[in-house]
């Protein structure tokens, strides 16, 4: 008999990898006690408003992180991706920032972010910092683990982020009757600037 909550161990994690949960890509190396590092993907989405309104989409511009790194600033938001694509049947997996990078002052999903059982896709990760620094894609950036729930589980197969592959900003205003015509622009200021050349 399990007991509440359980979490995974990560031999479980392996145990479990291709039948109920899927890490894609794996690697061995990355495993915890009870947990494993995700990396962070080479792009993040930075928004461009002066006020964030939940009930709109907001604009974002696009940042890729070059191969010297990126230096975060305080006081912005910064979306990013995981590399991994996951999925979970019958377990809730958790990601968590790494406390690695908490002793650098950035906070990655603050508390920590509950996903659905059966969510399939990448990450979206929230970052901010409290000082300036440098982060570089590839880093292991979080954990995700997993627990075990109780009871029977609804379906998350139509959840508004299901099978994210791309960093996915706030769908928020779904809820509260935003439109989505209005569109969640990309600035592609760079591209705007060659044109103008
Ligand atoms: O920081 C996070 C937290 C969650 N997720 C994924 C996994 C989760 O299964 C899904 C939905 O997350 P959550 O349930 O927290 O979002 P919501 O705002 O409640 O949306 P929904 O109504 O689709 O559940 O998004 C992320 O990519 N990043």
């Amino acid at each position: 008999m399990h007991g509440l909550n359980m979490l995974l161990s990560g031999e479980e994690i392996k145990r479990k990898l291709n039948e109920t949960i899927l890490i894609e890509p794996f690697d061995e190396s990355r495993i915890n006690p009870n947990s494993y590092n995700l990396t962070l993907h080479h792009e993040l989405l930075v928004y461009e408003e002066v006020i964030l309104d939940a009930a709109t989409p907001n604009r974002y511009r696009r940042l890729e992180i070059p191969a010297e790194g990126i230096t975060l600033q305080p006081g912005l938001l910064y979306l990013g991706r995981t590399v991994e694509h996951t999925e979970t049947k019958d377990t809730a997996p958790m990601i968590k920032g790494r406390s690695s990078l908490g002793r650098l002052g950035l906070f990655i999903n603050p508390g920590g972010s509950l996903g659905d059982v059966g969510y399939c896709g990448t990450w979206t990760l929230e970052m901010h910092c409290v000082q300036p620094v440098r982060i570089y894609a590839n880093m292991q950036i979080c954990q995700i683990y997993y627990l075990q729930v109780q009871g029977e589980c609804g379906d998350y197969g139509p959840g508004k982020y299901q099978n994210s592959s791309d960093i996915q900003p706030s769908l928020m205003y779904r809820e509260l009757g935003g439109e989505d015509h209005d569109g969640q622009m990309e600035l592609n200021f760079d591209e705007l600037l060659h044109e103008s050349r």
